[in-house]
């Protein structure tokens, strides 16, 4: 799993242009934790929050880290009855990807003529929706390794990792992303731009969309469990090569050791459950769609069978029915 080996390495870098206003609309796990990276880098860091918006705006955000103390109030907390202020550097966009979410409508307040929005998100295609409704602004697209997860209202634990990879969106890399990679790196983490943030979201893909299914299927299981029961590792391996299938079908083959090095890099790491899985675990909305479903429908584009992906998308989505919970 190309999850990168360590936290970061240490803030200090100085920036020399002038410190951006950046608002980060939900800030849960991976908003508050990339926002305490920026203001810890100098940026002016304002948050949009819904449920723990009083909480955080009383006390701030704790953050237990590797890193340090990244505990921090924000320079501003909106809730849902706040008037929004627009014309932020940066709009990012931390939202779960749901369908019922309409990230662009919460995007839209924050945006000046000058704003420039990334998206920190997992999953596929997640872009389009974002573009076309907001063509005027540059898109960046990025996608954070790392295990960060909220224990409470304006708590955060990250665990471990927390490296960024950005480019702008549909591909190329743009000043907007240099400049916030230049941001994140200040502050501590890892973050580099690549000139194909789609072929990027497609290696990744190669992990989450087998690994992160399989884990709520198998009651959010971790990923030691996962690999470790007799068929394991065998059922990953099969949709890992149907992922690998479609990415080759639309333009973005991946190496061919890219599946061997995931299982090996995801056995060096200790008992991990993923994002999808906490949200199973915590009773949330899973990112059905975004992690999976956008594959299957990508696969049926073009012409590529994924039968097992194809059966991890029909009894995941059986499961969040079963649960409540939207997917
Ligand atoms: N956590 C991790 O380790 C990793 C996560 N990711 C990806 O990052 C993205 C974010 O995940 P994560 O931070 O874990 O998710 P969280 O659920 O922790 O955070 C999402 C935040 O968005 C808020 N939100 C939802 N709707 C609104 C709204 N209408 N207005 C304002 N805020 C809103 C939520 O508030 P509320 O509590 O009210 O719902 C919550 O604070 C996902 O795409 C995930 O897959 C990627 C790599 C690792
Ligand atoms: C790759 C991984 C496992 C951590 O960044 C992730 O994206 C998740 O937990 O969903």
């Amino acid at each position: 799993m190309a999850i990168g080996r360590h936290a970061g390495h240490g803030a200090g870098r100085r920036m020399t242009t002038h410190a951006p206003r950046v608002v980060i609309v939900g800030a849960g796990a991976i908003g508050a934790f990339y926002g305490a990276i920026l203001q810890r880098a100098g940026a002016r860091v304002e948050v949009v929050l819904r449920s723990d918006a009083a909480v955080v705006r009383e006390r701030g955000f704790c953050i237990d880290s590797p890193l340090g103390d990244l505990s921090y109030r924000p320079a501003a907390v909106y809730g849902p009855e706040d008037t929004p202020v627009p014309g932020a550097d940066f709009v990012i966009c931390c939202v779960k990807v749901l369908p019922d979410i309409d990230r662009a409508a919460l995007i839209a307040p924050w945006l000046g003529p000058q704003s420039a929005i990334a998206l920190i998100e997992n999953g596929l295609d997640i872009e389009p929706a974002v573009a076309e409704a907001l063509p005027d602004h540059p898109l960046i697209s990025a996608l954070a390794f790392i295990a960060v997860s909220r224990r409470g209202p304006g708590e955060i634990e990250h665990r471990a990792y927390g490296r960024l990879t950005l480019g702008a969106w549909p591909q190329g890399v743009s000043e907007e992303a240099r400049q916030l990679a230049q941001w994140f790196e200040a502050g501590g983490v890892d973050a580099k731009c690549r000139e194909s943030i789609v072929r990027e979201r497609w290696a990744k893909s190669l992990w989450n969309t087998p690994f992160n299914p399989i884990s709520v299927l198998a009651d959010g299981t971790d990923t030691v469990t996962l690999l470790e029961t007799p068929g394991g590792e065998a059922l990953a391996r099969a949709a890992m090569a149907e992922v690998m299938a479609v990415a080759a079908a639309d333009g973005y083959p991946l190496p061919d050791d890219a599946i061997d090095r995931n299982i090996e890099a995801t056995r060096r790491m200790p008992a991990y459950r993923n994002s999808m899985a906490l949200d199973y675990r915590a009773g949330r909305a899973l990112e059905i769609d975004a992690i999976l479903g956008n594959v299957v429908t990508k696969a049926e584009r073009l012409g590529v069978a994924v039968p097992r992906l194809h059966t991890l998308q029909t009894l995941i989505r059986m499961r969040a029915r079963e649960s409540g919970s939207i997917g």
